[in-house]
């Protein structure tokens, strides 16, 4: 990875504003997100993602997740529909779900076990439109290289644990041996985002404060969000808005840069009625409506 600031990049000044929402629409139209995630220690990470995807106006979603968890999932939230995964890796179901779908959000609360990667490469091979977040970036980590055959149209969304972790694939290390790490500043996020957007022929978003976006081409810095944000499961609403802008019809690049800003927002108006230290990432989805009704 070159230490060099790439000198042939467009930096976008604002994120892009919401796609119409025809009065005379209905759920097919506004998307049909899948959202494939969960294991036995995470319940809450693809039910976050899938209600803010709800949130941010998606038509219908969907979460695939192991099949013991899904009236727990429903029940926090009833208009989430579920697609209850077996012991047993059916991944023709997966696959059929997942072509039924307009966007895939991957990732999370997955867990890195073997039934998550077969599921994960199974996915890699459809034709669609993805988020891959948390667990979904951790297994391609291991795997050590980008998977050349998948066909789908990704957005990574790495916070900078996870972003350490793929920067091997796209042959950074630290020079005093050490494990790679994601630089702190504003440049150095940038080069990296930048890098592996290019290495991976992907849209990557590196999160943090001044999240970044990149697809190699364009790369867009956002000023949104607080420590309101700094709570697990705040990462899963965000992969959650950006899979439901996507599947209502925004490009990559434009859906992960306003997802980071509407995502930013809701966290500040959070914040502002609860104190950044007491917000949840559950109070930040219930935020997204006052950022959504202001734009
Ligand atoms: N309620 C739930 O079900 C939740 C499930 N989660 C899931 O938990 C799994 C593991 O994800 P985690 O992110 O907790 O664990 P990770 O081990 O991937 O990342 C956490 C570590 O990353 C490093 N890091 C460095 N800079 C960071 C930054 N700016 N932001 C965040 N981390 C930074 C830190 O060392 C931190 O301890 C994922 O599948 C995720 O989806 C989490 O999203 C939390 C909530
Ligand atoms: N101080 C902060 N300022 C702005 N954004 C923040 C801040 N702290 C966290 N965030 C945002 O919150 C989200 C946290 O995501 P992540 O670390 O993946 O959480 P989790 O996996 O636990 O859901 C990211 O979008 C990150 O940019």
């Amino acid at each position: 990875m070159s230490d060099e600031m790439p000198t042939d990049l467009e930096v976008v000044p604002n994120p892009p504003p919401l796609p119409d929402r025809p009065d005379d629409g209905h759920k097919g139209l506004f998307g049909r997100v899948l959202v494939v995630g969960g294991s036995d220690a995470m319940l809450g990470a693809p039910v976050l993602a899938g209600t803010a995807a709800l949130r941010t106006g998606s038509g219908l979603v969907q979460l695939a997740l192991p099949r013991a968890m899904v009236p727990f999932a429903l029940s926090i939230t009833p208009e989430l529909t579920s697609l209850p995964l077996g012991e047993n890796p059916n991944r023709t179901m997966l696959a059929e779900a997942a072509n039924k779908a307009d966007v895939l959000v991957v990732g999370p609360g997955m867990g890195t076990a073997r039934l998550a990667r077969l599921r994960l490469w199974r996915l890699l091979t459809v034709d669609k439109p993805a988020v891959l977040d948390a667990d979904a970036l951790n297994l391609i980590a291991a795997s050590g290289e980008w998977p050349a055959t998948t066909s789908l149209r990704a957005v990574l969304t790495p916070h900078p644990g996870e972003m350490a972790r793929l920067m091997p694939l796209i042959g950074g290390s630290d020079p005093a041996g050490g494990p790679p790490r994601v630089p702190t500043d504003d440049a150095g996020r940038l080069r990296v985002a930048v890098a592996a957007a290019r290495a991976f022929k992907q849209v990557v978003l590196l999160k943090g404060k001044r999240t970044v976006i990149a697809d190699g081409r364009r790369v867009y810095v956002n000023t949104t969000g607080d420590s309101s944000l700094s709570k697990g499961g705040t990462g899963d609403v965000l992969a959650g808005i950006i899979g439901s802008l996507i599947g209502q019809g925004m490009e990559r690049f434009e859906a992960a840069s306003l997802g980071a800003w509407i995502h930013g927002r809701a966290g500040e108006i959070a914040g502002k009625k609860l104190g950044p230290r007491s917000v949840l990432a559950r109070d930040v989805v219930e935020a997204i409506g006052e950022v959504l009704r202001a734009m």
